[in-house]
């Protein structure tokens, strides 16, 4: 039986991408990079894991609608049954949503509800707090308020900077999203 087909959507670095790729259990084939950054560094990390990209600038369309249409063509085409969001900068539209309902994930700095959206290493770190995480969730129309999939908890310490708590924090979310990734597909349903 041939191994699920999954494309990761990415606007940044890729070090999550990069973590799926070298993921050597990973239940299902990454066969497609979705970026919204021409230039993005996660191309190129792409480029030499020999995976395809779509590219596609924002900015040269009218609506959300247009350009996530095109996406979606591509998609299908390339028979994607999962997408795994890792630092894509953009929300959502209904288009992908309803096409990949209950098959689309992301992972988030925070333990969600706290701090969602943007930079939320900054809003944990200049909120102060004890502890922050990391959460993968199922993706809805909300941003960051689809059911949670699993988190884990990260202590920050006294002597942390943005950077050293971000380190360690990307650091569980190469070892978590995979795991979650491995853990969903093997159980064949929306858990
Ligand atoms: N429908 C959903 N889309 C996305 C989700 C989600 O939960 N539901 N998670 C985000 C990731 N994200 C933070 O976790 C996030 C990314 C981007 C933005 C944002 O405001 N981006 C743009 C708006 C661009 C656009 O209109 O698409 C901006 O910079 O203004 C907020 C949160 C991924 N998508
Ligand atoms: N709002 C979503 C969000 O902040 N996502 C975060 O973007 C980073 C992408 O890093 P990467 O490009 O190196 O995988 C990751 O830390 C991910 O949790």
């Amino acid at each position: 039986m041939s191994k699920v087909r999954a494309a990761v959507f990415a606007s940044g670095t890729g070090s999550n991408f990069q973590a799926m790729m070298e993921t050597e259990n990973l239940a299902c084939e990454i066969t497609l990079l979705v970026c919204d950054k021409p230039g993005a560094s996660v191309l190129e990390k792409a480029k030499r894991f020999n995976v395809p990209t779509i590219v596609f600038d924002p900015n040269m369309y009218s609506t959300k609608e247009e350009y996530e249409l095109e996406v979606l063509h591509v998609l299908k085409e390339a028979k994607i049954d999962w997408i795994f969001l890792a630092g894509y900068m953009r929300i959502v539209g209904p288009t992908l949503l309803q096409a990949y309902d209950g098959k689309m994930m992301n992972i988030h700095p925070s333990l969600l509800p706290q701090f969602p959206g943007k930079d939320a290493i900054g809003q944990a770190f200049r909120a102060g707090v004890e502890t922050t995480g990391v959460t993968v969730h199922y993706i809805d129309e909300g941003i960051d308020t689809g059911p949670i999939i699993d988190q884990v908890e990260i202590k920050v310490h006294k002597n942390d900077t943005k950077e050293s708590l971000q380190k360690r924090i990307q650091e569980v979310e190469h070892q978590l999203y995979p795991a979650v990734i491995n853990d969903v597909l093997s159980k064949g349903v929306k858990s």
